[in-house]
């Protein structure tokens, strides 16, 4: 199943910078462990914002909610999710 999710990131600004930095930090480490998975097929920044835009494949509903509440970066996001399916009209679906 694929999810495209938005992801809006608020750091609270009273966040002591060595700790930013340490989320931050576990935040990537965990996005590539997910990526090399084929659990994250995309990974986009939004120009201007410090939100991304992202494709998750993966099991079930369930499990992409394991994956999103296993970031570090969790308790300071926004998420919004849209399940996609096959479009009639996409190349890949003609026969
Ligand atoms: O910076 C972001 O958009 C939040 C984030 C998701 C994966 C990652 O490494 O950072």
């Amino acid at each position: 199943m694929l999810f495209h999710v938005r992801m809006d990131v608020a750091i609270p600004h009273d966040l002591a910078s060595q700790e930013r930095d340490k989320l931050v930090a576990a935040e990537k480490a965990r996005a590539l462990e997910l990526q090399r998975a084929g659990k994250w097929p995309h990974l986009w920044r939004i120009v201007g914002q410090y939100s991304n835009i992202s494709v998750l494949e993966v099991d079930s509903p369930d499990e992409l909610h394991q994956i999103l509440s296993s970031l570090p970066l969790f308790p300071f996001m926004r998420i919004e999710i849209t399940a996609l399916t096959q479009h009639p009209s996409d190349l890949a679906a003609q026969p």
